[in-house]
């Protein structure tokens, strides 16, 4: 059995540490973890404070629908379980990446709160920094980017998020963003302000 074999999985210990690798790039590293309905502007978002911190001299990556739910995750779905081991999943790869060195930003819906918690309790307390990407249904659904909700909204699609299919708000996030309230690049500057505050970026 698979799981049987995990008592010989025994860790090789590398020389090379997460903290050498941090020093190495001159910042911490940590999950930017981005969660909010689906058009309420998580991967905008990502991508604008990935370009700024880019300029900075940060390492970092996005994690999205693009590169997770086409690759490595393309035999979920959008059911429960599923749902449950994309963000599983999501959450490892984004560990790796912290262990790397890296700034990792997710983007994901992520609607259930254990899940979410899931993630946070994969890292240390200062290396998953929640971001709710606030954003009411009424405008997601005018914003409607991909067309999705009107197909939703005809029965085309089933369990769509916000519709037919619950979002559990954050309850604690490190960082509110109104992206109906606010112009992106307040919410960029919100985010990289608090990178800075909290000394994630003091060696830059
Ligand atoms: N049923 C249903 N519910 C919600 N979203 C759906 C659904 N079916 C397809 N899509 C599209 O898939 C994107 C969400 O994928 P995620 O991996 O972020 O979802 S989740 O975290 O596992 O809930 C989401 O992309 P974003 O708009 O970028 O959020 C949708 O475009
Ligand atoms: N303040 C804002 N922040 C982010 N996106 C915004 C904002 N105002 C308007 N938008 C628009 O909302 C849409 C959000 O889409 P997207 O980033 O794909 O959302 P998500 O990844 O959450 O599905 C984009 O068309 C974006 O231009």
């Amino acid at each position: 059995m698979l799981t049987e074999g995990k008592k010989f999985i025994i860790p090789h210990k590398g020389k090379i540490k997460k903290e050498d690798r941090q020093k190495l790039k001159g910042h911490k590293s940590a999950i930017l973890w981005f969660t909010g309905l689906s058009g309420s502007g998580k991967s905008t978002l990502a991508h604008a404070v990935e370009e700024k911190l880019f300029e900075m001299g940060v390492h970092t990556y996005v994690l999205d629908g693009d590169n997770v739910r086409r690759g490595i995750n393309k035999d979920l779905g959008f059911s429960e379980e599923d749902r449950k081991e994309n963000i599983r999943r999501i959450g490892e790869i984004s560990k790796l990446f912290v262990d790397a060195g890296i700034i990792v930003l997710s983007a994901f819906i992520s609607p259930y709160r254990r899940d979410r918690e899931f993630v946070r309790n994969l890292v240390e307390k200062d290396e998953f920094i929640e971001i709710y990407v606030k954003c009411p249904l009424e405008v997601c659904e005018t914003r409607d980017v991909k067309g999705l909700y009107k197909k939703a909204r005809e029965g085309l699609i089933k369990n769509f998020t916000g519709i037919d299919d619950p979002y559990e708000e954050p309850e604690n996030p490190e960082i509110v963003v109104e992206t109906d309230k606010e112009p992106l690049e307040e919410s960029v500057e919100k985010i990289i302000g608090y990178l800075r505050k909290k000394g994630y970026l003091e060696n830059l």
